[in-house]
């Protein structure tokens, strides 16, 4: 469970000489109802880990695909607590390591020590809090160290040197390397310097860095998956998740498995 799970996920990924494959999704985007299903279907369709976003009212760093995901969820009634409460009635059913997207404020409405403990029972096994800069970290990483919930870094193209060093150090489960300025959302371009600072990243991190924001194609994949271990996608996911178009979500995941891609 936790820290180790994921750990353990990407090892297993990176050994048979794939890269890792994760989607974002919008918790209970279309019912929460149907979130066992669709966790399910990731899993069959080879992904290494889910991130699940938790809808917010002020989702400060999600474009406008997410945005709109999170306001049908919201309109659904969808909350942390719900979530969270549907993920420990099928935590037994379930391998699929799971990784938490949530702003601090609907932590905060929970309690931090009570959170980190509802997510233990939940079986989440990581978290990504975008709006918690590393200054301020230390109001729950206590309580996570006591679940061993990895806290995941995320580095931005613009962070400052120093910076960079410190959030690959101390990052846990994988680092975010977010490979646009701006929002989430689907582009068609990368930065020609996303390479070198893939790579960089790489050096000098010990756990697998992983690119997001703005991949959309197997081409993103297979371009960015040269410098990193793995991708996150999210907009593009949730938009087909939303149509029920889920052949080119299978064939996003697949070329990720470079074992079979290369033979
Ligand atoms: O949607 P994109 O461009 O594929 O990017 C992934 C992103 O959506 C997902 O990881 C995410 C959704 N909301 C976030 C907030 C912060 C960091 C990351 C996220």
């Amino acid at each position: 469970m936790g820290k180790q799970k994921l750990d353990a996920a990407f090892s297993a990924v990176l050994e048979r000489g794939d890269k890792a494959f994760v989607p974002y999704i919008m918790a209970g985007d279309g019912g929460l109802d149907k979130l066992h299903e669709q966790l399910e279907f990731l899993q069959d369709a080879g992904a290494t880990a889910v991130e699940l976003g938790i809808a917010f009212s002020d989702p400060v760093a999600d474009g406008p695909t997410i945005q709109e995901a999170g306001i049908r969820a919201l309109k659904d009634g969808v909350s942390l607590r719900g979530v969270l409460d549907k993920l420990i009635e099928t935590k037994q059913e379930r391998t699929l390591p799971i990784v938490l997207m949530t702003y601090l404020n609907p932590i905060h409405a929970i309690g931090i020590e009570e959170f980190a403990k509802v997510c233990d029972e939940a079986g989440v096994d990581g978290l990504i809090i975008p709006d918690l800069p590393l200054e301020e970290e230390e109001i729950i990483t206590p309580s996570l160290k006591k679940f061993d919930i990895a806290l995941i870094r995320l580095a931005a193209l613009t962070s400052p040197e120093e910076r960079i060093a410190e959030i690959a150090q101390r990052t846990e489960g994988f680092l975010y390397a977010v490979t646009v300025t701006g929002t989430t959302g689907v582009r068609t371009d990368f930065q020609e310097n996303v390479g070198t600072y893939l790579s960089k990243l790489q050096e000098q991190c010990d756990v697998p860095v992983l690119a997001g924001f703005g991949v959309s194609t197997p081409e993103h994949v297979l371009d960015l998956t040269e410098h990193c271990d793995g991708v996150i996608v999210g907009s593009r996911i949730v938009d087909l998740l939303y149509k029920g178009d889920r052949e080119p979500i299978k064939e996003l995941i697949a070329s990720a498995q470079l074992s079979k891609v290369k033979s």
